[in-house]
């Protein structure tokens, strides 16, 4: 199904974000690009805010945050309460962050693994239905971080 996809980086993601924006594009999905445009040095966390805001309106399904190791950006992606960012390297953790943890943000690490290799988590996360249940119990708290008297 065709989503509604952002993707922003820094510049040591550049490369790996043009080849995801254009794999994309190819499956029918609509991408946003929200930089940088250049090979510049940059600082991960403007881009990963301007991701994390653009997620949290209306008109965005699901964001892709890159950075070289995927740390940083995915830092910062997760300050915003409305974002669940998961930072994936494999085909099994990009399915169970959708799966288990309804993650609406994927970060990879573009110094870290191949491009194939985000092709391959990028796939399983679009391809995969949250099972909510007794994980939306659990995503459920992490909107109320308040913690709870008896951890259940
Ligand atoms: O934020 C990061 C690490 O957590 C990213 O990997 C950045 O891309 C990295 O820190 C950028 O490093 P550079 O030496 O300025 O290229």
């Amino acid at each position: 199904m065709p989503y509604s996809i952002a993707i922003a980086s820094d510049h040591a993601a550049l490369d790996l974000k043009a080849a995801l924006f254009a794999w994309l594009e190819e499956q029918g999905h609509a991408i946003k690009d929200l930089g940088p445009y250049s090979s510049d040095s940059v600082d991960y966390p403007d881009y990963g805010y301007a991701l994390a805001e653009a997620v949290a309106s209306d008109h965005i399904d699901f964001g892709v945050a890159l950075c070289g190791s995927g740390i940083g950006i995915s830092i910062a992606v997760n300050r915003n309460p409305a974002c669940r960012c998961a930072l994936v390297s494999d085909n099994l953790s990009a399915r169970l962050s959708r799966e288990h943890n309804d993650a609406n943000v994927i970060a990879m690490g573009a110094r870290l693994i191949g491009i194939e290799t985000a092709k391959d988590c990028l796939a399983a996360f679009l391809s995969t239905d949250f099972g909510g249940d007794r994980h939306q119990r659990r995503v459920d708290k992490l909107s109320n971080p308040a913690p709870a008297k008896e951890p259940a």
